[in-house]
């Protein structure tokens, strides 16, 4: 795990625990080992750790916060070790590659010097996994950069590159990419320099005298933004210790807060996240094949139909792989809006200081148009974002089909629709995938991966290859009406909107929703993305329903015996399509305008909808809003697993965090069920189907059902899941 060598008078201390170097007990015990042999051997006078692979040392190793520890050979802590490291009389240089992040990060600054390559990257990541810097980052770090910056970087966890640490003090020294060999010449140059004043500890903490305004605003930061997470409240109380006590005590402080977080809920669903993040891209269908079993296609180049909201923003998500795209649109006009929407993001980011204007360039400069399908003949993969509408996708599916080359993929991006109806229109149905993107898709993390009934394994690879390529987080989901995330979101609005109809304002719906941690309400979130997408949607849907010969009633609030509520098309038809219109849910100071305001007429039409169909509206509790927004949710997710739509709930998780803004410091909803009880769920689903029978989705699910009676560890339903299927 670290490996001792002595190259002259310099021992070369190698850490080697694949694939991140993080810190085990087995690692903490081999590097206070390999320090008191450097202390002991007479011929050593300097000291260079570095890290074998990728990284300096990535942290401690998080698989030891919740579960079972190695018990150690040595009796002293992480805490312990980095103060034997400081207190040591020959140099010790940390040479950094990679990453030197939390515990990483907590060795170097035990360390008196600390080198890096240009591209490495430091950081205190704890609060993200729900936890602080335990072995002294909270004490050192603002004694090495400052108290301001530390405060940044402990509660926000980001990383920083070199130079940026470099200017903050951080590291002392950039060097070339053989970290190793400089490691070793800057060991054998400061091997006389004298060490006082390289022990973090002895210093003083840099902005003191700025304190009290430096933590007020760290404070109001994280209230603002990491709203409902402990973590960054203990982080920064911690950080705060550094200027009100010596640095012995405030460790003994930092021990203690340490021990609040890491044995709290919060940590524990944190890191279940953490996981279930890094085991999305490992895709399984049961029976099938996995991630491991097949190879995927090389994607070399890209096109994009349709240059709208999603459709450049796919563009710019490739784009930013540098993977060349050629965008098409329907004609001249929307192509050209669809370009300077792409060109103005890009701006934006170089105005921001995100970019510079040459790599925009460069950016920019892959970006290819066109109005013609014979443009495709070449590339190796299409992603469709035209409207949302079946026979418009099949029509564009067997163009694709004569146009492109015969290994090519093509990929929808519809949110709802059957992606094994879009395959028919093609005679190559195993290359035919849904690519689920989110809303803006240049930034959010989700890529929902559909597979149809009759996609290859080598189709599932390459999308979910190109996802991580691209820098999201792919899920692979089955085909099934809105698929994961939209159906069980279905759930969600539906009951929203028939809490409007029993007495609740949306304003009502919508803060319960936020205090949960949801960073937008349901109603502010349909104001956002337009009323009119759904519209659209459901009027399709009449149509089926009128081509059937069932004529569709435009108050009814029944459609095929299920509950319904028309109050979305009522706005619709009222020009209510939200922000953009200036109205939806809420009321806007104009057309565009962000800040959602309480419209009187919305609570008008909702009391008049009410009296109309004998509704008594009545005062509805934060705890029934919450039941009825939340536990219909959480049971369709087992429904998907049920239905085998989901194989895993760490996918659905996933899912939910990423790509719906769910609180990620609960788990995401599979989890956060197993929190509150999957009993109490079920009883609680049970109630509300007797009182709501012509809502299916309060028909508890049979999985629900038997995992609340075998009371089973999250990690064990997905094994129940596929015995099911
Ligand atoms: C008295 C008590 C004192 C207690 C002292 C407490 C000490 C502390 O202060 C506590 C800590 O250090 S907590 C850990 C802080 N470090 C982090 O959060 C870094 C997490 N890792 C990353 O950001 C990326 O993996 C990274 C940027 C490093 C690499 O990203 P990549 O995209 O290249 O790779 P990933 O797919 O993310 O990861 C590759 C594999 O490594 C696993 N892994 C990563 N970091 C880990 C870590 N810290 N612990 C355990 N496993 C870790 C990751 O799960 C993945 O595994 P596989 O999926 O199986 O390949
Ligand atoms: N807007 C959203 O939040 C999300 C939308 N989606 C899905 O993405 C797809 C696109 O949605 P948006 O980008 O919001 O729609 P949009 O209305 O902004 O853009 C659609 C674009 O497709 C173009 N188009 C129509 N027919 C075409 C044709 N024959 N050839 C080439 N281009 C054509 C239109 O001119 C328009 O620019 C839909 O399937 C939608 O369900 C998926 C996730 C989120």
């Amino acid at each position: 795990m670290v490996d001792y060598r002595r190259e002259g008078n310099v021992a070369i201390l190698t850490v080697n625990n694949p694939p991140v170097n993080a810190i085990s007990t087995r690692v903490k015990d081999g590097i206070y080992e390999c320090i008191s042999r450097a202390k002991n051997d007479t011929k050593v006078s300097v000291i260079v750790i570095h890290g074998h692979g990728k990284h300096f040392i990535a942290g401690a190793d998080i698989h030891g916060f919740s579960g079972q520890r190695e018990s150690s050979k040595v009796v002293a802590t992480l805490p312990e070790v980095i103060a034997f490291m400081e207190a040591s009389n020959k140099p010790i240089v940390a040479a950094i590659h990679g990453t030197a992040l939390g515990g990483g990060l907590e060795i170097a600054m035990g360390c008196h010097y600390r080198i890096a390559t240009k591209s490495a990257r430091v950081g205190q990541p704890e609060v993200l996994i729900g936890i602080l810097p335990g072995a002294g980052g909270t004490q050192r770090l603002p004694r090495l950069c400052g108290l301001g910056p530390a405060l940044d970087l402990i509660s926000t966890g980001r990383h920083i590159k070199a130079p940026q640490a470099l200017k903050l003090g951080i590291i002392d020294k950039i060097v070339s990419d053989d970290i190793l060999k400089e490691g070793i010449a800057f060991a054998k140059a400061v091997i006389d320099k004298p060490l006082n004043g390289r022990r973090i500890s002895t210093l003083p903490v840099k902005d003191a005298e700025n304190a009290e305004q430096l933590i007020s605003a760290a404070n109001a930061s994280v209230r603002k933004r990491q709203r409902g997470m402990m973590a960054p409240i203990w982080n920064i109380k911690a950080v705060a210790e550094s200027i009100k006590l010596p640095f012995d005590e405030a460790m003994e402080k930092e021990a203690e807060y340490f021990t609040v977080l890491v044995t709290s809920s919060q940590a524990r669903a944190l890191q279940y996240a953490f996981f279930s993040e890094r085991l999305a891209p490992k895709w399984e269908v049961p029976g099938v094949a996995s991630y491991n079993t097949v190879k995927p296609m090389n994607i070399k180049t890209a096109a994009v139909i349709g240059a709208g909201t999603m459709g450049t923003g796919i563009a710019m998500a490739l784009l930013n792989a540098r993977i060349p795209v050629t965008l098409v649109e329907q004609n001249k006009q929307f192509l050209e809006k669809g370009v300077k929407m792409i060109q103005d993001l890009y701006a934006g980011s170089v105005r921001l200081g995100k970019l510079t204007a040459d790599q925009a360039k460069y950016l920019l400069s892959n970006l290819k148009t066109s109005l013609s399908y014979d443009d495709l003949s070449t590339v190796d993969c299409v992603i469709e974002a035209v409207y949302e509408n079946m026979a418009l996708k099949k029509e564009i599916f067997a163009k694709l089909d004569n146009a492109c080359k015969p290994s090519a993929v093509l990929c929808s991006n519809t949110s709802s629709l059957d992606i094994d109806e879009i395959a028919s229109a093609t005679k190559r149905p195993d290359k035919v995938i849904g690519t689920h993107f989110f809303v803006p898709a240049y930034y959010m993390r989700l890529l929902e991966n559909v597979r149809g009934k009759l996609t290859s394994p080598e189709t599932i690879a390459t999308v979910q290859s190109l996802g991580v390529r691209i820098g999201k987080i792919p899920v692979v989901v089955g085909n099934c009406d809105s698929f994961v995330g939209n159906r069980m979101l279905g759930t969600y609005t539906s009951e929203a909107q028939f809490l409007l109809e029993e007495g609740a304002l949306p304003h009502e719906v919508d803060s319960v929703i936020k205090d949960f941690g949801i960073p937008i309400g349901a109603f502010e979130v349909s104001d956002l993305s337009g009323l009119d997408i759904g519209w659209r949607i459901r009027k399709e849907r009449y149509e089926k329903l009128e081509k059937s010969g069932k004529k569709h009633d435009p108050n009814a609030r029944f459609i095929n015996g299920e509950r319904f509520s028309p109050l979305g098309d009522t706005l619709c038809e009222k020009g209510r399509f939200g922000r953009k219109t200036g109205m939806g849910w809420y009321r806007y100071e104009k057309p565009g305008a962000k800040e959602p305001f309480i419209d009187a007429e919305i609570t008008t039409l909702l009391e008049d909808y009410s009296k109309k169909h004998n509704i008594t509206r009545r005062k509805i509790s934060p705890q029934e809003i919450f039941e009825r927004c939340f536990y219909p949710l959480i049971n369709e997710g087992f429904k998907v697993l049920e239905d085998g739509i989901a194989t895993r709930p760490e996918d659905i998780d996933v899912i939910w965090i990423n790509g719906y803004g769910w609180p990620k410091y609960t788990g995401g909803p599979m989890y956060y069920a197993n929190q509150i009880g999957l009993d109490k769920i079920y009883d609680t689903m049970c109630y509300y189907y007797e009182q709501h029978p012509t809502s299916s989705h309060w028909r508890p699910s049979a999985l629900l059902r038997d995992l609340a009676k075998q009371q089973l560890p999250i990690s064990q339903w997905g094994k129940q899941v596929a015995s099911r299927l």
